[in-house]
């Protein structure tokens, strides 16, 4: 799947636009993580205070609100010892009740904001189109909406709190810094860029590196998702070393592509350390010029020590910041990518119409790329009538139905349902009026009940059973032990490829549309069961239009009428009886097909 790179306003807005509803917590807890600095700070001024005036004897210099301690300090050095000892016990408790409240709000908000994510991500999936779930591979979505989606989480709950309380830090220690010494203050501060300067070029470069090792991750868990989805074609083709080794290929190059990352990754942090000593040396070497000559006393000089130490760490975690923030570009990248594609919408003038009345495709050409499927095709399906196609495979009949129920808009030409263009019909009012089963029909992992009641949620059992019946399977469901109530799916029963098409009959039959559409849904069961399902249909669907699709012509000579595509283009036209009258494909297909056994069938059915 490809991926773009959103403008930095519109992943900022993204952002914003999640955070809503948890921003509070944020705020909350940047404050507590802002006065965890503040005591944080304090720290080193009591051991300057108990240096210089306890241990030494310099004139404390202490703020108003603690004169009040100054005779105290001075007539009793061992009091003034337990009170400076109890004062930093005081201040790591305080920083300790922050650190507290920055962990428990933070990961209110980081949860919050991320089930905003999931959510909004999985709706837009819900209402994008057929044609963009086709073009973007499942694996790899996935992957979007789990890890991307966890990588973004991580950098706006951490990383971002993280930069706000480094900033913080570095303006508060600085001030502190340059109150105590300016010209050492600084020799400190030159430092700042050369770390900060070092961290944007590492994030350029890491950026491109971080996007491939991801796209190889999107790439790996593809393709472990289409051998778990096909494990039967796996198995059956005894294509397990051959799969085996194209995981591992992929495995190889995802693994490599994260060494060399920690290898750069590495560089940078080598790097950092050195530059992170250089400063300490530096400072300690120019600290003690500095006190030689008078202009620090030695408390400030441990102090100075101290905030100087404790810059170091958050100026190199901004670099590693950022560079997670590269990886967090990339990520609201591929998030973004979803998020920006346009969900199926309905033209302003749509409204839900009536699905009654005859189908007409009227001069239709489409295709799926440059190439036509389908090319100035037209045709009138009567309300009510049973219509059938028949094709080759690869001949559009599919396409006819993806068109009818909008999967795809067209792109010349219209269809109308009695007499009004699908496209003024909302998608939602159309194709609640359009029943269709699918050649390969998909069942929910949960009961056989609740897939057949899947269009109707709470209808009665007997309907459901009569729906079953006509489909053919309810007597097959009754002979599992949980009948109704038997799972389906991965943790459940597997049911036939031919259950499960007479399943998703059943589950369309509920629907009760007033169009259905039968796409090669008939091709799992044997030609006997097939008849005994049309014949059963044909009693039960009534007034309703059925578009038939198949390759059997058993299944199709009963129609009212019957087209037959051929490389995109209607080839023939008319009755069973008109069709095989005349030279032509479907004449072909029908001396083909029609065994002594068909033919002996034909006799049971009585046409
Ligand atoms: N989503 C798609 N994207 C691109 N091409 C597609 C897509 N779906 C179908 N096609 C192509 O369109 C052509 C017609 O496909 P369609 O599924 O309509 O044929 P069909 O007559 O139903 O075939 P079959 O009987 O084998 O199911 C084929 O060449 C197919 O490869």
């Amino acid at each position: 799947m490809e991926t773009q790179s959103i403008p930095w306003r519109e992943k900022v807005q993204l952002i914003v636009r999640f955070l809503r509803g948890s921003i509070h917590y944020f705020v909350v807890a940047l404050l507590c993580a802002c006065l965890g600095m503040v005591f944080n700070a304090l720290t080193p001024q009591v051991i300057r205070l108990t240096v210089d005036s306890i241990l030494g004897a310099e004139q404390p210099s202490l703020p108003a609100f603690l004169q009040p301690l100054l005779p105290l300090l001075q007539a009793q050095k061992l009091h003034a010892l337990w009170l400076a000892a109890a004062a930093v016990l005081l201040l790591a408790l305080l920083r300790g009740f922050c650190n507290y409240g920055q962990r428990t709000q933070l990961s209110r908000g980081s949860e919050s904001f991320v089930k905003r994510i999931r959510d909004g991500l999985y709706d837009h999936i819900q209402h994008l189109s057929f044609s963009w779930h086709t073009a973007h591979s499942t694996g790899e979505i996935i992957q979007r909406c789990t890890s991307d989606v966890d990588v973004i989480r991580t950098f706006v709950c951490n990383q971002l709190v993280e930069v706000v309380r480094t900033v913080f830090l570095i303006i508060l220690y600085l001030v502190i810094m340059f109150r105590m010494n300016v010209r050492l203050s600084f020799v400190a501060l030159a430092f700042i860029p050369i770390v900060g300067l070092s961290s944007g070029v590492f994030y350029r470069r890491i950026s491109g590196r971080f996007q491939a090792a991801d796209e190889a991750e999107g790439d790996l868990t593809t393709c472990a998702q289409e051998n778990l989805t096909g494990v039967r074609v796996v198995r059956a083709f005894g294509r397990e070393r051959f799969e085996t080794d194209r995981f591992c290929e992929k495995n190889e190059k995802f693994a490599s592509l994260w060494i060399r990352l920690g290898r750069l990754l590495s560089v940078y942090w080598a790097s950092g350390t050195l530059l992170t000593c250089l400063q300490v040396m530096v400072i300690i070497v120019c600290g003690i010029v500095e006190s030689v000559h008078g202009n620090m006393t030695l408390g400030e000089f441990l102090a100075f020590i101290s905030y100087n130490e404790a810059l170091s760490w958050p100026v190199r975690s901004l670099g590693r910041v950022l560079s997670d923030m590269s990886k967090a570009g990339v990520s609201l990248d591929r998030v973004g990518y979803i998020l920006r594609a346009p969900e199926e919408k309905d033209a302003p003038e749509a409204a839900p119409h009536s699905a009654a009345g005859d189908i007409v495709f009227d001069h239709v050409t489409f295709g799926y790329g440059e190439t036509p499927v389908l090319q100035d095709v037209s045709f009138t399906i009567p309300q009510g009538s049973t219509f059938a196609i028949l094709g080759g495979t690869g001949s559009g009949k599919s396409t006819l139905v993806h068109l009818l129920d909008r999967l795809y808009d067209l792109q010349e030409g219209r269809i109308t349902i009695g007499g009004v263009d699908i496209r003024s019909f909302t998608r939602e009012s159309l194709r609640s009026q359009i029943g269709l089963v699918l050649q390969e029909p998909f069942l929910f992992s949960q009961t056989i009940r609740e897939n057949i009641a899947a269009t109707r949620p709470g209808a009665p059992q007997e309907e459901l059973r009569s729906a079953a019946a006509i489909a053919c399977v309810d007597e097959a469901i009754c002979e599992f032990p949980e009948g109704y109530e038997t799972l389906v799916g991965e943790r459940g029963v597997t049911l036939s490829g031919g259950q499960k098409q007479r399943v998703a009959i059943a589950r369309m039959l509920m629907q009760r549309a007033p169009i259905m559409v039968f796409d090669d849904s008939l091709s799992a069961v044997d030609a006997e069961t097939d008849a005994k399902i049309r014949a059963a249909l044909h009693e039960s669907l009534g007034k309703a239009t059925v578009l038939l699709i198949s390759h059997r012509v058993t299944t199709l000579m009963q129609a009212d009428c019957i087209l037959v595509l051929d490389g995109g283009r209607v080839s023939e036209l008319g009755t069973h009886a008109e069709l095989i009258a005349k030279p032509g494909i479907y004449r072909d297909i029908y001396d083909i097909q029609m065994s002594s056994d068909d033919r002996r069938l034909l006799g049971k059915e009585g046409v």
